[in-house]
């Protein structure tokens, strides 16, 4: 039996805007159902990435393949992944029920298809009481639940999430955790950008830091923090500041 293919795999991805590199020559390989943190400091170029597998931002060079499918074929790629956004695509004039069903529209999945999917997300999320009022009158939170769940309902190969808990309360939080690890359970790959690195210490398979749009590490959370201290004592916060310090990150 051969090697399964990577969900996702990156040959020397690189977008230049004007005279910034945002990604410089990224080369990364990311296994079927894991969940892998991307981390990197401000500017590190974790969205433009992002934004080049999601097929929304063409690449100056290089390829990038999530799911079998190249970046570059948008209509193929669209239903097999999902992505949350900093800023979340949402129509403040539709009731959350709309948008959620707007979203399967977008993607040419019939509504009823998901919909069990979906409610049931938006329960767990406490987020089913609200379904039938209009997304201008939501809160934070209550946006990025609909968001994440516009994401994951029609169960994409492979999901890109950024800052997928921002604005939720504790427990809120604590819920989308839960229904990250369980989206890896069921097979789906989870490329999770974010800067709570306890999050990503408690739910990522695998991590790469990238710095400057490179790559300057990459492993399981344990083997980052063995790296900067082999006792054991680090933690991946320690792990973070030590690798995109700028001098060892330029060495
Ligand atoms: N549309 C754009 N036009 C010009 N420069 C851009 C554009 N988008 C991103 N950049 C630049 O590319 C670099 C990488 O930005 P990017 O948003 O990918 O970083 P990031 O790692 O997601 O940062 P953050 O953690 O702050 O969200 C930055 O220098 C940024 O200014």
């Amino acid at each position: 039996m051969g090697t399964p293919s990577p969900a996702i795999s990156t040959r020397a991805l690189t977008k230049q805007y004007g005279s910034t590199t945002a990604v410089d020559g990224l080369s990364l390989s990311v296994p079927e159902g894991v969940t892998y943190g991307f981390l990197g400091p401000n500017g590190a170029g974790k969205t433009t990435t992002m934004r080049m597998l999601t097929g929304l931002v063409e690449p100056t060079d290089g390829d990038g393949f999530v799911a079998g499918t190249h970046c570059s074929e948008r209509r193929q790629l669209v239903e097999k992944i999902g992505l949350l956004p900093e800023e979340p695509p949402l129509y403040s004039e539709l009731t959350g029920r709309e948008q959620l069903q707007f979203a399967a529209d977008l993607r040419g999945v019939p509504w009823e298809r998901v919909s069990d999917r979906a409610l049931g997300l938006a329960r767990e999320l406490d987020l089913d009481g609200d379904l039938d009022r209009r997304i201008d009158g939501y809160s934070k939170g209550m946006r990025q639940k609909t968001a994440f769940v516009q994401a994951v309902q029609h169960d994409p190969d492979v999901v890109f999430l950024d800052e997928p808990t921002s604005g939720l309360d504790p427990r809120a939080a604590r819920t989308l955790r839960e229904l990250i690890v369980e989206l890896t359970d069921d097979g789906t790959t989870v490329f999770l950008s974010t800067h709570i690195l306890s999050v990503v210490e408690e739910i990522a398979d695998r991590v790469g830091v990238l710095y400057d749009g490179q790559l300057v590490s990459e492993g399981s959370p344990a083997e980052l923090t063995d790296d900067v201290d082999s006792d054991g004592d680090a933690d991946l916060e320690e792990a973070f500041l030590e690798l995109t310090d700028e001098p060892a990150a330029a060495w």
